[in-house]
């Protein structure tokens, strides 16, 4: 029996206020299909078919949506109870870090050692922890990096425990003015010698292996032949640091910290993160075959050295179900303004869904941030106590390392479909998520006050759509294919669960509605025909109450969540901007991969900053900036809506009685012209290099003349 609790968890008592909103707003919805099928039945017309369908598949979208709120769950850890369960900390399970990155040039070395640092100088014995970096470019440059980034380890990691830092990724730690100890300024200095070495490396884009003396780095370099491209070169296994051989400079043995570049030719797929993700797992299995591992993003900085202990808060209890999967950390990250301009805090994601599932069979993975136990992965769970082997010390077979990162290796097996993360989508992590909790694993998120992990979203917003598009189009691969959520989930998980999933999975859906409703409304406004009740009809309350209690709900959520009214009327401009955007163009990216007229690809999001881009998105400011197909579209719905507007102020002030009948229709493009503001200015305000490029102004009014024009002639 333990004396002090390793974790709690308690439901949220507000579930009871969801509940009965759910069961009313429910009632509403229904009402209203009702009366939409009436209408298509008495007088039938294509407006009414389009509203039935935007209608039925927001109410589809507002169901999934509904499930988060069911029983949501807030846990704590205790980790200074941990000795009850682990007296030593050689009782400690081995832990295996992945690092994943994929272009030098899109992904900084320096910027993926501060990562790689953060965790090395975890405070977990060192003979337990073993960093690995998974190189998908395949490239010398983030090799020599590295050797470097190994080098200077050997001052950091003392430097971190002697004072027990908490910023353990050193560029977090220079930015902060802290007060300073003894060594600080020589520290800092060997950092920014390192960084200028790796900068001058990068700018060349070439390394000279000539200069160097030490046979170990030559040696590594040269693996690299004249022939090696990111596509088209063998794997490479570096050991930069070796537990019981490196010391650090206070005579403390290092941590292991490997390099792999996997094989990789043309003539082989090479699946993205999951492929690298899956030669990691086998890799590490030959070299140290920790239980847990923890999965990281090259951006997503370690923000707290005691991460692990809290994670064996729950792998460590020896009444956990032997069916528990995985502890998922929140991604958070530290460049939101104070706006949240594009929404890319995911407040409803981090705040809502997180606890939603939680409380059902355990929160989602989300690929990075993440320590899952390696057997959830393997298979299905076993029944009986988790029992895991000991690290292998008896030193490792890299040949055989070398052997299980070939491209051939998987041919034939099960990696990729049945074992390791799952193939065929652009979200591995939701997809293998979704396979592992069907297959009966149970997961639990844990969020400290402080952040476990920090990382950074795009500054400019053709950035931000190009990387949301990625994800949802591979969410709709999942969804449309025969492991759906609503198909395969609901019959092999908790269907509440299922739905969950589901909210994820159909999100590009919601462009069907958000379409209609910024077109429809307004198109119909122009040509002075009424959709929308009168204000005198009962039946407009129902429209009040319907848009009033969605509006106000989200409102009230978002508040909840402990964020602001202005981060919500951002989320609130987002959502329609991906609904005309990102979402649509998902849809356009899976039918042409679908029919085979295009492949699908990983585009990695660049993490190099832009300093004009960062001071305007710190200022709330949009930056457009490049021609985008993903503009044209949110700026066509920007002009009807404004155009609308306009017009129907003039249809209802020439004639006095039609305000009743048309109400509806100028409040909805109203709001359109209210909340796309920032479109407006982007297009005809602003001279600034962020603003909307002329060229697609240009192109967007011509579409809006061109769809006003069809539509006049049907109304
Ligand atoms: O072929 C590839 C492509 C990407 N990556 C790595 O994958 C990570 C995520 O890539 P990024 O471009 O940053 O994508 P994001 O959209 O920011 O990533 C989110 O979405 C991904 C796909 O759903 C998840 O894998 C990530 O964990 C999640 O943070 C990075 O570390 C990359 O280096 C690879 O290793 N190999
Ligand atoms: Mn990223």
């Amino acid at each position: 029996m333990l004396k002090g609790p390793l974790h709690t968890s308690k439901v949220s008592s507000s579930r009871w206020f969801n509940r009965l909103f759910t069961l009313v707003y429910t009632i509403a919805i229904l009402t209203l299909l009702y009366r939409h099928c009436r209408n298509l039945i008495c007088l039938p017309s294509l407006t009414t078919l389009f509203l039935l369908v935007a209608d039925l598949l927001l109410a589809f979208l507002w169901a999934t949506w509904q499930s988060f709120f069911m029983n949501p769950v807030h846990r704590q850890v205790f980790p200074e109870n941990l000795a009850q369960v682990a007296n030593k900390e050689s009782d400690y399970p081995g832990l295996d870090v992945f690092v994943c990155t994929a272009d030098p040039f899109k992904e900084p070395p320096v910027g993926v050692i501060n990562t790689v640092l953060s965790v090395l100088a975890y405070d977990y014995p060192t003979d337990k922890l073993s960093v690995y970096l998974s190189d998908d470019g395949g490239s010398q440059l983030t090799l020599f990096a590295f050797i470097e980034a190994a080098k200077f380890a050997k001052h950091w990691l003392p430097y971190c425990k002697k004072y027990n830092l908490l910023d353990r990724s050193p560029e977090a730690y220079f930015a902060k003015d802290l007060s300073p100890f003894p060594e600080r300024n020589e520290i800092l200095a060997m950092y920014e010698i390192m960084k200028s070495t790796i900068k001058d490396v990068m700018d060349k884009g070439t390394i000279d292996i000539d200069q160097f003396n030490d046979d170990r780095t030559i040696k590594a370099l040269n693996k690299w032949t004249n022939g090696c491209t990111r596509h088209q070169h063998p794997t490479v296994i570096e050991v930069l640091l070796k537990h019981n051989e490196d010391k650090d400079v206070s005579g403390h043995y290092m941590p292991n910290l490997f390099y792999l570049a996997r094989e990789k030719n043309k003539a082989t797929p090479h699946n993205f993160k999951a492929g690298a993700i899956n030669a990691l797992l086998r890799v590490s299995e030959k070299l140290t075959n920790a239980p847990i591992f923890l999965l990281l993003d090259c951006d997503m900085y370690s923000n707290d050295p005691k991460t692990p202990l809290r994670m064996l808060c729950y792998f460590l209890d020896p009444n956990i179900d032997p069916d528990f999967g995985f502890v998922q950390f929140p991604q958070l990250f530290n460049n939101i303004n104070k706006y949240d301009t594009y929404c890319t805090e995911h407040v409803l994601e981090n705040r809502i869904c997180t606890f939603g599932m939680d409380g059902l069979e355990g929160m989602s993975f989300m690929g990075t941030n993440a320590f899952i136990k390696r057997e959830a992965l393997l298979g299905k769970p076993t029944k009986g106590k988790w029992i895991w082997n000991e690290q292998n010390e008896s030193g490792y077979d890299l040949a055989l390392a070398h052997h299980v990162a070939s491209c051939s290796y998987e041919e034939n097996t099960k990696w990729g479909s049945e074992i390791g993360f799952k193939y065929g989508t652009l979200v591995e992590d939701a997809y293998t998520s979704f396979r592992v909790h069907c297959l009966g694993w149970k997961s639990v998120a844990c969020t400290p006050d402080r952040p476990a992990f920090l990382g950074n979203m795009p500054v400019a917003l053709n950035a931000f759509l190009t990387q949301a598009k990625r994800w949802y189009m591979g969410l709709l691969q999942v969804a449309l294919s025969k492991f759906s959520a609503i198909t395969f989930g609901v019959m092999n998980m908790n269907p509440l669960q299922a739905l969950c999933y589901a909210y994820f999975q159909f999100r590009s859906f919601w462009c069907i509605p958000i379409i209609v409703y910024a077109f429809l409304p307004q198109l119909a406004l122009i040509n002075s025909s009424p959709i929308f009740p009168k204000v005198s009809d009962p039946w407009f309350s129902l429209y009040a109450f319907l848009v009033l209690g969605a509006y106000g709900k989200n409102l009230i959520d978002y508040l909840v969540a402990g964020s602001t009214l202005r981060k919500w009327w951002s989320f609130q401009r987002m959502w329609l901007i991906l609904g005309c955007s990102t979402y649509l163009f998902s849809f356009l990216d899976w039918s042409l991969t679908t029919l085979g007229m295009s492949t699908m690809e990983f585009n990695v999001t660049s993490k190099v900053s832009d300093n004009e881009q960062d001071t305007r998105y710190q200022q709330g400011i949009f930056s457009f900036g490049v021609e985008s197909p993903l503009f044209e579209s949110i700026n066509v719905a920007a002009i009807i809506n404004l155009f609308a507007f306009l017009i129907g102020i003039g249809h209802v002030c020439i004639h006095n009685g039609r305000l009743e009948e048309l109400f509806g229709q100028l409040l909805v493009s109203g709001f359109g012209v209210v909340i796309g503001w920032p479109i407006y200015e982007g297009m005809m305000l602003r001279s600034d290099p962020g603003k909307m490029p002329a060229k697609t102004t240009l192109k967007s009014v011509c579409v809006a003349f061109f769809i006003y024009l069809v539509f006049s002639w049907t109304f």
